[in-house]
């Protein structure tokens, strides 16, 4: 038999909502005696015991295999999970293919640093960047024409779309037909109206999106795959709203297409362990390129996080003591659960909310 396999659509405690490469036609006997048959495409799975004491995760995105499907009442065990191509943070997603950046020419108005912020945040997950600028209903031929010809100097040719006037869906969808696709942007650009219109069928569940879709995603890191209807999943990161760079200073330079581009084309930076910083000497990245003042505006902010983060770990180790027995360094022991340390994951969060 075939091994059953797909993908991991959503997370709820200890369930897995999966999405199977191939749906299963179920043959039935109605009241009446006669046959029908069903379309099964998803099972509510659960983790098998073997998975749980390896400390497998199962996260939004993972392609898994199931066994022993009950298509009656349309229940699995995952009993594999693939190895990820890539891991996304903030909210957890897997095997990404692309970031779709959604920004508004107009209401909220176009800012360029914010939007630089984003792209770099963007970057430095090391995916496919794909930049659309919404509501192109609201602005003149010239105002597009001039971000259109900007964004390219930076390295992003951007899609124009219009929720209201349709402009741009389609040319746009072509790009989201295969792999999973993250929309990232700030609120009120049009996210929502346009996943509403990339998936008419979302709509059905309306209720029950809207308040994932709505409310649910300034509170909350639920995070969801949603299929389009040409193939391909789209998910909504409420993470990605606050995009603090956490990029190490060493990266930086990659997150910029245009300092990619002057370090690929032959020649070296004076230093071999140039930082790219403003008085390097013989720099390559420093010249008149548009965006070179943010990126030294981030390399300090970057400097300055990495900074803080070596602090915070000395200030930790300094808490460990001397265990008499045997001389070996340990932990002090913790009496309560609240004197616990934070994990390095909310530590890096806070951290994250103190720089903000
Ligand atoms: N003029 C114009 N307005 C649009 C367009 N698309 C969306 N809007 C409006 O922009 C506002 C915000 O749209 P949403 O789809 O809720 O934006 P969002 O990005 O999902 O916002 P949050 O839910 O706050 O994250 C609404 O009033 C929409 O009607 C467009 O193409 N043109
Ligand atoms: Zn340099």
């Amino acid at each position: 038999m075939l091994a059953l396999t797909g993908t991991v659509l959503a997370v709820q405690a200890n369930f897995y909502r999966v999405m199977l490469d191939h749906a299963f036609r179920l043959e039935l006997l109605d009241e009446l005696g006669q046959n029908t048959s069903q379309i099964i495409d998803e099972l509510l799975c659960t983790r098998r015991a073997r998975l749980k004491k390896i400390g497998q995760q199962i996260c939004v995105g993972d392609r898994v295999t199931i066994e022993e499907p009950d298509w009656h009442g349309k229940r699995g065990a995952i009993s594999e999970v693939a190895a990820r191509r890539n891991l996304l943070d903030r909210p957890t997603v897997a095997n990404v293919d692309r970031i779709l950046l959604v920004f508004a020419l107009a209401e909220p108005s176009l800012d360029p640093h914010q939007l630089s912020r984003f792209l770099v945040k963007a970057e430095s997950t090391q995916v496919e960047v794909l930049l659309c600028l919404n509501k192109r209903d609201l602005v003149s031929d010239e105002l597009w024409q001039t971000w259109r010809d900007r964004l390219k100097s930076w390295g992003y040719p951007p899609v124009a779309i219009s929720t209201y006037t349709h402009e741009g869906i389609n040319e746009l969808a072509q790009h989201l037909q295969t792999g999973v696709t993250v929309v990232a942007g700030l609120s009120g650009v049009g996210k929502s109206s346009l996943i509403n219109l990339l998936i008419p069928n979302l709509q059905v569940r309306v209720g029950e999106v809207s308040q994932r879709l709505g409310h649910g995603r300034h509170t909350t890191r639920h995070v969801e795959l949603f299929a389009l209807p040409a193939g391909g999943y789209l998910a909504d990161t409420p993470g990605f709203m606050q995009p603090n760079l956490t990029v190490i200073p060493q990266e930086l330079a990659d997150c910029f297409p245009e300092a990619k581009q002057r370090l690929s084309a032959g020649d070296v930076c004076h230093f071999n362990n140039c930082l790219h910083r403003r008085d390097e000497p013989n720099c390559l990245v420093r010249g008149d390129w548009e965006r070179y003042e943010h990126y030294l505006a981030y390399l300090e902010e970057a400097i300055a996080y990495q900074q803080k983060l070596k602090n915070t770990a000395t200030a930790d180790s300094s808490l460990k003591v001397k265990d008499a027995s045997d001389g070996k360094q340990q932990e002090p022991r913790l009496l309560k659960k609240r004197y616990r340390r934070e994990s390095r994951r909310s530590e890096h969060q806070n951290l994250d909310e103190e720089l903000d």
